[in-house]
């Protein structure tokens, strides 16, 4: 894929493809399209930037359809740097869960209700029924990007996109939330995309994707990607960890 705009090419022949059950980390330096790649992909990139090639989600073709226009199951679950981003302010908790789950504003019925409140138990929430009522603004920053995972796990789509989820977060809560992510990543069998910029991160991910200068400088199980190119970011990585 390539990714350009009226001046320039942000990206060019980016390939690569991420497999259910596979946590792919993305890493890049400030700036140079981590998230106007997962936008292309997801399907909101700017009106200014476009994006030629080919997209696939689960065996459709995606480049350039916007995300309104495709069918569930091609449309990823986006968990952003700020959750309030992604969770409407005015919709409570259980609202929310509700339409994710059933593409409806309609009220759960008893078994989707308990849908809701087993995955609010799993994801760490100690009172799952009272969380329902609450509206996002009452909730920490850790619970509300729980709660973005939660929306992504009751919904049809297959491919979680999360663009730095943690970095509004203390470290604690960062691991806790990159855990679970990782870890409904495997039991859903959801391919994950996960940009960041912490190494050590990325070294947990099953893949990494290293970009820099318009081009995709490695792919692969992480050390191995970062092994594979001399290019001086790369290089600069492998000084963190050597
Ligand atoms: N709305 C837009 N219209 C046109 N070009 C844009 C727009 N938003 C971003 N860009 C271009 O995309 C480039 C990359 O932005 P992007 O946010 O994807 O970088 P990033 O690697 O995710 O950065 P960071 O790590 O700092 O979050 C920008 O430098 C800019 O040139």
């Amino acid at each position: 894929m390539t990714i350009s705009s009226q001046e320039k090419n942000l990206f060019q022949d980016i390939s690569f493809s991420a497999h259910a059950g596979e946590l792919i980390a993305i890493m890049g330096p400030s700036g140079i399209g981590k998230s106007m790649l997962t936008r292309a992909i997801a399907g909101f990139l700017p009106s200014a930037l476009t994006a030629q090639g080919s997209i696939r989600i689960n065996g459709s073709e995606v480049a350039n359809v916007p995300l309104i226009q495709r069918a569930a199951s091609q449309r990823p679950a986006f968990i952003f740097q700020d959750a309030l981003q992604a969770l409407n302010p005015l919709v409570s908790v259980g609202g929310q869960l509700t339409l994710a789950l059933t593409s409806s504003r309609t009220r759960p019925n008893k078994a989707q209700k308990q849908t809701i409140v087993s995955l609010l138990e799993q994801l760490g929430f100690e009172s799952p029924k009272d969380t329902l009522g609450k509206l996002p603004s009452e909730l920490s920053g850790g619970q509300r990007q729980r709660i973005c995972i939660a929306v992504g796990l009751l919904s049809s789509t297959n491919l979680l996109v999360a663009d730095e989820p943690t970095s509004a977060l203390d470290p604690i809560t960062e691991r806790e939330i990159l855990r679970l992510l990782s870890q409904s990543v495997k039991d859903n069998q959801l391919a994950g995309l996960l940009i960041t910029h912490d190494l050590h991160t990325a070294l947990e991910c099953d893949k990494l994707l290293l970009i820099d200068d318009g081009q995709m400088l490695a792919f692969g199980p992480p050390k191995e990607a970062l092994a594979g190119s001399t290019h001086q970011f790369c290089c600069s990585l492998r000084d963190l960890i050597s």
